[in-house]
């Protein structure tokens, strides 16, 4: 990726700021197909309702932290649909909801793992989750949680930097919040470990994040170190 040096200095309306943006500070984080198990059992069991998981994640990180993000989903309603969001310009093409009636929480279908049963489990009991719903793919949870559910939950580590950092700049621009289920940053620079060894907490606008987090029990927390941010 390079910048049209031709086009940009001479931009007028261009802000200092953005000229001064270097190439190796911005880091395009893309999965290219997000919900990989879902589509598989969609073929397998011609059960095309799954394909409603299935996204494209584009995220643009700017000194490690995300800024904007596309989550595209191919197979909503009849033609598809496209969320996307700008730090700073809101989100388009869904408006997130303020509230809910019940806590919904959703998860993994296709990853769980006794970590991620107690951590529901322990948010349940702290009324945190009235109910948890099992669905695939980072892209799709988010929307999920854009739409109305309380919060994504995932106290396990196999999920990778190219799937939380478009949902996490969209979320963010709704209000909402994503990091590890231990509270820590993500981080997105190009030399990051990819694994997000720490799992991923996401919470809507109008749930407290910091509830969820002292809700998860230490013992499933400490299970899931977050190494050195560097390789
Ligand atoms: N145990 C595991 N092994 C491999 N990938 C995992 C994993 N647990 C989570 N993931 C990753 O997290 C993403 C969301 O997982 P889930 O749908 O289970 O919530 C998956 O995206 P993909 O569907 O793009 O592979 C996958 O990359
Ligand atoms: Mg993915």
């Amino acid at each position: 990726m390079g910048f049209n040096e031709e086009v940009l200095p001479s931009d007028r309306l261009m802000s200092n700021e953005l000229k001064e943006i270097k190439e190796n500070e911005v880091v395009v984080w893309v999965d290219p197909l997000d919900g990989t198990s879902e589509v598989a059992l969609a073929v397998k069991n011609k059960n095309l309702a799954l394909l409603e998981q299935v996204t494209v994640l584009i995220g643009i990180a700017y000194k490690g932290s995300p800024v904007a993000g596309i989550i595209h989903q191919p197979y909503h309603s009849t033609s598809g649909r496209t969320v996307w969001a700008i730090k700073g310009c809101g989100v388009h093409g869904l408006t997130p909801a303020l509230g809910n009636t019940q806590k919904v929480v959703v998860t993994t279908r296709s990853h769980l793992s006794e970590s991620v049963s107690s951590a529901l489990e322990a948010l349940k009991t702290k009324n945190l989750a009235d109910n948890v719903e099992k669905v695939g793919g980072a892209g799709f949870k988010v929307l999920k949680v854009l739409e109305g559910c309380a919060a994504y939950v995932f106290a396990s580590a196999g999920c990778k930097k190219w799937d939380t950092c478009a949902v996490e700049a969209v979320l963010t621009a709704a209000g909402g919040r994503l990091t590890d289920i231990s509270g820590r940053e993500l981080r997105y620079e190009q030399d990051v470990q990819l694994n997000n060894t720490g799992g991923v907490l996401a919470t809507a606008s109008w749930v407290k994040h910091q509830d969820y987090i002292n809700t998860i029990p230490e013992e499933i927390k400490n299970g899931l170190p977050e190494y050195s941010s560097k390789k």
